[in-house]
């Protein structure tokens, strides 16, 4: 049965739709599209089109007014298991250090920290920059510090799915790109499905096997571009013939929305 799970489309949005109150303007109307599994799915879009919605949808903390959300085939009725999320601010739990706080998840689902476990932590605190802060408590981080906390503690927990919500957005430029690579060959270690939201659409395109840009509100999906770069992706793929070329198509549908708004 898992197995066969596994073969179906990781994710399936069926022309959901979505608005906060009843009677009130639709935000998504009628999206449709198909994650499959392992594919790594970024989603642009211009400002408060719905994307961070979308994800909340996928993750199960709300649900849509209209249509289906399904992972592995099954309804998203609530938060699943498999499903991981980085938000745009990090949650960390105060009272814990920043290693308590990237193990936790894993503390709170098996009741341990096996000790590969606590190896692959200090592997990514590390590529994260912050092996040397990982006895310090939230409140004497700076904010990209917090955020890259945040994305380590997802990473460790190995989700079938990782949704990311704009999650490098508090990152400076040199950090954001080498966390982004980073996040590359994690995936490639440890394929999982990624449906990553951001505003840069170089990112977008140097980090994701498509791209799906959505409309302006109410929201639906304009143009899904297949990203064929070759793999893996370094900072090589920012010269690549094609690179500008796929960065221009993105953001020609963008500004088509933004101006049509
Ligand atoms: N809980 C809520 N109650 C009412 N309206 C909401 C709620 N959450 C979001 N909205 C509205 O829904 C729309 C879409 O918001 P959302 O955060 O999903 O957009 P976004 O594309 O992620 O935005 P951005 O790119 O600016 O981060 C916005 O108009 C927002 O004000």
């Amino acid at each position: 049965m898992e197995k066969q799970a596994l073969q179906q489309a990781s994710i399936e949005l069926a022309a959901i739709s979505h608005r906060f109150e009843p009677a009130g303007d639709w935000v998504i109307k009628g999206l449709s599209s198909t994650i499959s599994q392992h594919e790594f799915v970024a989603v642009v879009g211009p400002s408060g089109c719905g994307k961070s919605t979308l994800l909340r949808m996928i993750a199960g903390l709300l649900s849509p007014a209209d249509g289906a959300v399904e992972v592995y085939g099954h309804a998203v009725t609530a938060p699943r298991d498999d499903v991981g999320i980085v938000f745009q601010k990090p949650t960390l739990l105060p009272w814990l250090t920043v290693l308590d706080n990237v193990t936790f998840p894993l503390k709170h689902k098996y009741g341990r920290v096996s000790k590969a476990e606590s190896e692959q932590a200090s592997v990514l605190l590390k590529r994260a920059g912050l092996d040397g802060v990982a006895q310090r408590y939230p409140h004497q981080l700076s904010g990209g510090m917090q955020q890259r906390v945040g994305i380590v503690r997802a990473m460790l927990l190995n989700p079938d799915i990782l949704l990311m919500d704009e999650p490098f957005s508090a990152l400076d430029a040199l950090t954001r790109e080498r966390i982004g690579f980073d996040l590359l060959d994690l995936w490639q270690q440890q394929p999982k499905t990624v449906v990553f939201i951001t505003h840069s659409i170089s990112e977008a395109v140097l980090l994701a096997d498509r791209v799906v840009v959505m409309s302006a509100r109410p929201s639906s999906v304009v143009e899904d571009i297949v990203i064929d770069l070759p793999r893996p992706r370094s900072q090589q793929t920012l010269q690549h013939p094609d690179f500008a070329a796929l960065t221009a198509r993105v953001r020609t549908h963008i500004y088509a929305q933004v101006s049509a708004d």
